[in-house]
């Protein structure tokens, strides 16, 4: 069986609350090709261990490679803690981003509580499940 992608992003607030959720459910995401934007993933790689494609890093358009591999199909989830409360200078790459996740059904979490039913869930490592891909 081939490995899922996934994608993990946050934002600088958000980046301790990824960190954790990483650490927690670590014994799933080792079975992951885990891809990142630049800071994000760096900071992952540091503090656990975890091999990571890293792009760019946000602002530079680190989410904007990340929405490229959704229009490809090779994109399995994306976990991305983005952060309300404060305004970013890529906002518009961040409502791509969201939005490519919504047009080509990708699984996407943006809260903790949500990463952790998504990941948790029988059918996120198992082959019985397929997203349904829209056709245009
Ligand atoms: O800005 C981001 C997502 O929009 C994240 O980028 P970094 O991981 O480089 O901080």
């Amino acid at each position: 069986m081939s490995k899922l992608t996934v994608a993990l992003v946050a934002h600088d607030h958000k980046k301790p609350e990824l960190l954790v959720w990483v650490k927690q459910h670590i014994k799933i995401l080792e079975q992951c090709n885990l891809v990142a934007t630049g800071t994000t993933g760096g900071l992952i790689n540091k503090e656990t261990g975890l091999e990571v494609t890293r792009y760019k890093s946000g602002p530079l358009g680190g989410d904007q490679q990340i929405g490229a591999l959704i229009a490809e199909n090779k994109l399995d989830a994306l976990f991305f803690f983005w952060d309300p409360l404060n305004a970013a200078p890529h906002d518009p790459d961040v409502k791509a981003l969201l939005r490519l996740c919504s047009v080509w059904n990708v699984p996407v979490a943006c809260t903790p509580a949500t990463a952790d039913l998504v990941v948790t869930s029988p059918w996120f490592l198992s082959s019985e499940y397929k997203p349904i891909k829209p056709t245009f």
